[in-house]
């Protein structure tokens, strides 16, 4: 064989091919090129070219063991690889500040001896590599023969968790009990329930993020997971966004799929954005594949969430998904009640009552009122107490008063038929009943946002069947019977003074 580089490199090739599949061939070695080689006493140094640093990294994890016995065989024991990197130069641009691969502007052709580095274990060698004759016979290598000088192997990820999310600081209530045990679970053994994916989903500020960020801190702090990332859809979109636009795909991909325990709030924005739903697609495959585990939120159920992917859709049914509702009124004493501790400020109970009596659509609007008493508080320089309360949220109070809850529509359709609130929440059939139950199911339709499904969940757990059916029947006996369409606008009109 003519020893030039070329001559060599086609030699390698040649036992390559026979070793790998075609596709593997073509995609991994044909862009490879031969750059020079060079005699000295104890070794012989083919250098190659590759066209990235992902090709480097690409054929240290898979390829190490074929390409060592391959230049052995070709250039006999004292045959060395080295690579030489087509540079991508860091892009100051470039979204994802915690992928930094450093690298020098124009590494040297060839290194001085790398230190020892573990050989890597991660995929076995090719089942055809026995066809590389000379195995036994090697003389001893040094333990990785391709390292690249000045490259820092580890890639750096900032979690971007916030440590005040904790399960400590999480009240637990009817409305997140679920969700949170689930939760623990998982940040206890990441990857290893049956909880993967695990996906939170519910309305704003029920404490979904508090929650799936409570899942890294706990990891975190626990060591049950290493690299931990936190980060919103949005924020994925626009590093994938970059990574296209500066031609780092490869890079922005390597990153996310080195992650053991990746996070990602309100996936509802991937709604629609096919590209970056296949690239997510492909990380989230092999995460899972890889036994990391996988953390989602969602402002509502995934298959409610227009233009997203079955195949999405159908690897979140693979794990659990657990909805957190709006807290109950023990819930959102407690959580006064802790937050006011953790702020240091002194309330009565009446005070935490009032509020909570008051202020019942999420935990962020709790939090919400008390910064106001506190600042109204300070700025009027009195202390809290009720009248202070009623003043601080008068409009607060009224601004709620405008979304009127299930609750109080069965309130004030059961007022007017004389009827037991929880009688038309009962399994009862009895004949007032069943109309109360429809005419308040019909105002609940016509007054919130709620989904046909959680207005029925609201009615003892009917299914949002039975609530269609009920809209339907008071819409006929509204045309056939005067009386009752007397009744109906009569209630809509005290309804509508409520909610104003
Ligand atoms: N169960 C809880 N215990 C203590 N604090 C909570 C709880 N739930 C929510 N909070 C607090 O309420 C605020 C809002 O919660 P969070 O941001 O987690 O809601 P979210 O469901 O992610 O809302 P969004 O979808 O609007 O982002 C945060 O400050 C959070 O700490």
């Amino acid at each position: 064989m003519e020893r030039t580089p070329e001559a060599v490199w086609q030699a390698c090739l040649e036992i390559i091919r026979d070793n790998v599949n075609r596709q593997s061939y073509k995609t991994w070695f044909e862009p490879i090129k031969p750059v020079s080689l060079t005699e000295e006493e104890d070794q012989v140094k083919l250098t190659v070219e590759l066209p990235s640093r992902f090709y480097y990294e690409w054929l240290e994890e898979h390829y190490y063991s074929l390409l060592r016995k391959t230049i052995t065989k070709v250039l006999g024991p004292k045959g060395r690889l080295f690579y030489k990197i087509v540079i991508e130069k860091e892009d100051p641009q470039s979204g994802f500040e915690g992928l930094s691969v450093k690298m020098p502007a124009h590494p040297p052709e060839t290194a001085p001896p790398p230190p020892p580095r573990p050989r890597p274990t991660a995929t076995p060698p090719p089942a055809s590599e026995s066809s590389v004759e000379n195995t036994e016979q090697e003389p001893p290598v040094p333990a990785n023969p391709f390292a690249i000088p000045g490259i820092i192997r580890k890639i750096q990820v900032d979690s971007q968790l916030d440590p005040k999310y904790t399960f400590e600081r999480f009240i637990e209530g009817d409305c997140n009990r679920l969700a949170r045990s689930a939760a623990l679970a998982i940040a206890q053994q990441p990857g290893a329930t049956s909880f993967n994916p695990f996906l939170v989903y519910g309305g704003v500020g029920l404490g979904k993020t508090h929650l799936i960020q409570a899942i890294g801190n706990y990891a975190r702090q626990h060591h049950t997971a290493e690299t931990i990332r936190y980060v919103s859809s949005e924020q994925f979109t626009n590093e994938f966004v970059q990574a296209i636009q500066h031609n780092r795909i490869n890079e922005f991909s390597l990153f996310y799929r080195h992650i053991d325990l990746l996070i990602v709030d309100d996936i509802q924005f991937f709604g629609g954005k096919e590209k970056t739903q296949e690239e997510f697609f492909h990380i989230f495959n092999a995460l899972h594949q890889g036994g990391k585990q996988i953390v989602l939120s969602a402002d509502r159920p995934p298959r409610d969430i227009p233009g997203i992917e079955e195949r999405l859709l159908s690897r979140f049914q693979w794990g659990l998904m657990a909805d957190v509702q709006p807290p109950d009124l023990e819930t959102r004493i407690a959580i006064l009640r802790r937050k006011a501790e953790d702020e240091g400020i002194a309330l009565s109970d009446d005070v935490i009552e009032f509020i909570a009596h008051h202020v019942k659509s999420n935990f962020r609007e709790l939090e919400g009122a008390l910064l106001r008493l506190v600042a109204h508080a300070a700025y009027h320089r009195r202390e809290i107490d009720l009248a202070l309360a009623r003043e601080a949220l008068r409009d607060l109070i009224k601004e709620n008063r405008v979304t009127l809850t299930i609750e109080q529509i069965q309130q004030i359709v059961c007022e007017y038929f004389d009827v037991d609130p929880d009688l038309v929440r009962s399994k009862t059939r009895k004949r007032e009943i069943v109309q109360a139950r429809q005419v308040a199911m019909y105002f609940c339709k016509q007054f919130t946002q709620h989904s046909l499904k959680s207005i029925g969940l609201h009615f003892g757990g009917r299914d949002h069947s039975t609530v269609i059916h009920a809209c339907q029947s008071v819409e006929n006996l509204m045309e056939t019977d005067p009386k009752f369409r007397e009744i109906i606008e009569e209630l809509r009109h005290k309804i509508s003074l409520y909610s104003r």
